[in-house]
């Protein structure tokens, strides 16, 4: 029933049976009260008839749920009246449809204002309460008619409407503000309910007046009903709206009350038209209190809204960050908000007699505000108080004794309203807004110092090549006047680009933000000059380039030169096949000269491995050998040189000559290692070859006659200083000369390779295998023993061995005169001689031994003799 209008904001009842029964009984022990102390004599209607007000708020408050109550309340109070059932549950019904109905007018009405705080409010409610208390009047007077109890229904039926529309007018208003202020506990306080009290015992006391004498008088009932009036006007004065109103209808009651116990002055009377008089006496007091009620709450709401709209302007004012002051036209302070007030009583403004801040109240004049200058300020505040001025504003320092120096911006405006005038004082500390200031200002004072200063030139453009500014460097460059510079564009400037390639070159420093590139400027003379540009956009409200020119042409000059000569030094040393390297021994690092990357095989681009990785650049030995004398160098500070075995990116292995020198600090520490690497591969191939010539046996390539002559001597040195014995065994092959005559010297060379093989495989690596010529060879055994039967039969016992490895016919191959396999027969015939220490001359071991072998071959072939018969004879035996 409440759900359209703003009845709906009011706080529900509880929809428990506890709830519904408490309002029952409510309802019912009002409406008997009513009925004992209301009742009209001679007719029976009731001049008042509380639950009417009962049931409507029941409804508003509870809504449907609360219909059963309305209904069994009034059927019970009709019950009670001794109306037969049936016609005792049709009035309950118009009852309760009266409340419902009452209900659904207030409902329907949206500006409905259940908190009763305009009349037009009060005016509803008594439409409301008319319309009801009509249709239950309707179905009473329908019951009597259908039961025929009452004789004259009519007159009852009017006193039956009254009753209610009294009823809902006093009861409705108090039972909703009651609820409301129950709901938002919005109890009175103590002195409110002492003055409520005793306006009730004044009332009573009052009310009782009538009553003093033994016979009721209507003078004493006027008399009282005046002052009743005066108590409830009072009353509406005073108190809020629950206590207002519960003494409107303590008065309503009592008066009424009064008429029911005056019943003489009634007897004699038509009854209703005696029940309309209370009525209208009743419903005046109500109308007076209630009306009065109404522009009292009416003037609360008022001074409220202004007490909001006041707080309102202070937390607005004290919100703002800044100190506000409103002065009025005679330059008092009316407000100001928490900011000025906490500014007023900084220390530094109490304890600084010349910086006291006007309290609110007082003429800002009877006191200066935080500065020096307050004759400028006041001649301005006082010139837009008086009109003169529509603004004024200023930045001033304050500097008080013992204080850092504050900045304040103080902006004075004027304001009307309601034909009063004045200023409002906006004052704001901008001392980090200033310091801010200063600071940037310091900053762009020493760039500027900084860029005049500087020894490279410096520009500022704009996005299309115009100079904005240019330092004295640039002017020097060029050799144009700094106003003459400021008249022109990038591209007047510039030697090798034309206005379009800069243009573009313009376009894409501004995407990409900054660039470093060369370039060529002209300068006033006409001269061109290298010039190495810096440049970065600057975005601020405009786009701009900083641009850092320096000049580079000797620069220039000495790079083009320096690459020529690097050019030059790379030819010489790929001529020379000598590459050079540095190594910065701190960082590891390591520089090659190109000829140095064609050395190893290598790609420029890739740079040169760290010392750390050079051992992918060397053979294992080589790499050992190279950090030894790295370490030794280091150590001595002394150059070093050293063959070594590079290992190419292509997998070829080369025999390279390293040469190193150390290059020491100003401290006397090693900081860097330089040198060069020189392909002499070639050259050694040929110095081994050689050597192989002067020293090997071509054929076999077994050690010559020199050769063995070498390790002879040294036998002989080693057998001095160990004491043990040599020998030397002196091979002839047997039986040779027949294969060179019968198949050719080649077929005879490929067995003496492969008898020098055979021998070679029965000494150990220590003893050297010799050809001296033809079918010849020399064995020498080192090492043997100290005593020499013993060494004799160790040599004995390896000569044998190479017979019997020389017994073992060839298998050879003849290409002529068509090819063949042939197999010969070729054993050895061997002369041993043992000697020790070096008594005896080369010669003569050599002979020894030859006749040693003679004697074999004599012997009959294949056989070993010693030079000594003895040893013979001891070792074949
Ligand atoms: N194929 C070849 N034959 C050679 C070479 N040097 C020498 N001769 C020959 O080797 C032969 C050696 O002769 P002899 O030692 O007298 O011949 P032999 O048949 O072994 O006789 P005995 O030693 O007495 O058993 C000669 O015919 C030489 O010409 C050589 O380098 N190659």
């Amino acid at each position: 029933m409440t759900s359209r209008s703003s009845l709906a904001g009011l706080a529900t009842l509880p929809q428990s049976l506890a709830a519904r029964l408490a309002w029952l009984a409510a309802y019912v022990l009002a409406g008997a009260f009513a009925q004992h102390a209301f009742t009209i004599p001679i007719c029976g209607g009731h001049l008042l008839w509380p639950p009417a007000g009962i049931a409507l708020v029941a409804l508003i408050l509870g809504g449907r749920g609360y219909i059963p109550v309305v209904f069994l309340g009034a059927w019970l109070l009709q019950l009670q009246q001794g109306y037969p059932w049936w016609n005792a549950a049709l009035i309950a019904m118009g009852c309760t449809a009266a409340a419902a109905l009452s209900c659904r007018v207030l409902a329907h009405d949206e500006r409905f204002d259940p908190g009763f705080g305009h009349p037009r409010d009060f005016f509803v409610l008594a439409m409301s309460a008319s319309l009801g208390a009509a249709l239950h009047a309707m179905v009473w007077f329908l019951s009597q008619q259908l039961a025929d109890i009452v004789d004259d229904p009519l007159p009852l039926a009017i006193h039956w409407w009254q009753g209610n529309v009294l009823g809902v007018l006093l009861f409705t208003p108090l039972l909703l503000a009651l609820w409301t202020w129950w709901a938002h506990r919005t109890f009175p306080s103590s002195s409110d309910i002492r003055a409520f009290l005793g306006c009730l015992v004044l009332l009573a006391t009052v009310g009782s007046l009538p009553f003093w004498n033994d016979k009721v008088e209507t003078t004493y009932g006027l008399v009282s009903y005046c002052l009743t009036l005066l108590i409830v006007l009072w009353a509406a004065i005073r108190f809020e709206r629950v206590s207002a109103l519960l003494i409107t209808t303590f008065a309503v009651i009592q008066t009424l009350m009064s008429a029911h116990l005056a019943h003489v002055a009634l007897a004699h009377s038509p009854s209703y038209h005696h029940g309309l008089f209370f009525w209208a006496l009743a419903l005046t007091l109500v109308g007076v209190g209630v009306c009065v009620l109404l522009l009292m709450s009416h003037r609360r709401s008022v001074e409220a809204a202004l007490h909001d709209s006041l707080a309102f302007q202070v937390q607005i004012l004290n919100s703002v960050a800044a100190e506000v002051a409103v002065l009025d036209a005679q330059g008092a302070l009316i407000r100001v908000n928490e900011r000025w007030r906490a500014f007023a009583d900084h220390p530094a403004h109490t304890a600084c007699r010349s910086c006291r801040i006007a309290p609110s109240g007082q003429d800002y004049r009877s006191s200066c505000p935080p500065c020096h200058d307050f004759p400028n300020l006041s001649a301005g505040i006082e010139a837009v108080l008086h009109g003169e001025s529509p603004l004024f504003q200023a930045e001033y320092p304050c500097r008080c004794p013992d204080e850092p120096v504050r900045w304040f911006h103080c902006c004075v405006l004027p304001w009307h309203m309601h034909a009063q005038t004045g200023v409002t004082i906006t004052h704001v500390d901008i001392s980090a807004l200033k310091a801010a200031q200063h600071a940037s200002q310091e900053s762009t004072a020493a760039m500027q110092t900084i860029i005049n200063t500087s020894l490279d030139g410096f520009w500022k453009t704009d996005a299309e090549g115009r100079l904005l500014d240019v330092n004295y460097a640039y002017c020097q460059m060029s050799g144009y006047s700094r106003e003459e510079l400021l008249r022109m564009r990038i591209p007047d400037l510039e030697a090798v680009e034309n206005a379009a390639s800069t243009a573009q070159h313009l376009e894409k420093l501004m995407r990409e933000g900054r660039d470093l590139f060369e370039t060529c400027h002209r300068r006033k003379d006409g001269s061109v000059w290298n010039v190495e540009i810096s440049t970065i956009v600057h975005r601020s409200d405009a786009m701009h380039l900083f641009v850092f020119l320096r000049d580079v042409t000797e620069r220039t000059q000495i790079q083009a030169r320096l690459a020529k000569h690097e050019a030059m030094l790379s030819r010489t040393e790929g001529i020379a096949h000598v590459g050079s390297w540095e190594w910065h021994i701190g960082t590891d690092t390591v520089t090659w000269s190109q000829e140095m990357f064609r050395l190893f095989q290598r790609d420029p681009a890739e740079g040169a491995p760290p010392f750390a990785e050079h051992d992918q650049c060397f053979s294992t030995t080589s790499m050992q050998r190279l950090r030894e004398v790295i370490d030794k160098a280091l150590h001595d500070k002394e150059p070093f040189e050293l063959e070594l075995e590079i290992l190419r990116a292509d997998g070829q292995t080369r025999i390279c000559l390293g040469r190193g020198y150390v290059h020491t600090g100003a401290d006397g520490n090693v900081e860097r290692l330089f040198g060069s690497m020189q392909d002499i591969h070639d050259r050694k191939e040929r110095e081994n070859q050689v050597h192989r010539m002067a020293f090997y046996d071509p054929l076999t390539q077994l050690p010559n006659r020199r050769m063995l002559g070498d390790a002879l001597a040294q036998a002989m040195t080693s057998s001095q200083r160990s004491g043990r014995h040599c020998a030397v065994l002196l091979l002839d092959l047997d039986n040779f000369k027949p294969l060179n005559d019968n198949y050719g010297h080649l077929v005879g060379d490929a067995l003496l390779i492969e008898a020098g093989r055979r021998i070679s495989a029965c000494v150990r690596a220590a003893d050297t295998v010799s050809r001296l010529g033809g079918d010849e060879f020399v064995v020498l055994l080192t090492e043997l023993d100290e005593e020499r039967a013993y060494s004799a039969s160790q040599a004995q016992h390896i000569a044998k061995k190479i017979c019997t490895a020389l017994s073992v016919p060839y298998t050879l191959t003849v290409d002529t005169p068509r090819s063949q396999t042939i197999e010969h027969l070729s054993s050895v015939s061997i002369g041993v001689t043992l000697f020790v220490g070096s008594q005896l001359r080369q010669d003569d071991i050599l002979r020894n031994a030859d006749t040693a072998m003679y004697r074999a071959k004599a012997s009959g072939r294949n056989a070993v003799q010693f030079d000594t018969p003895t040893l013979d004879t001891e070792h074949t035996a």
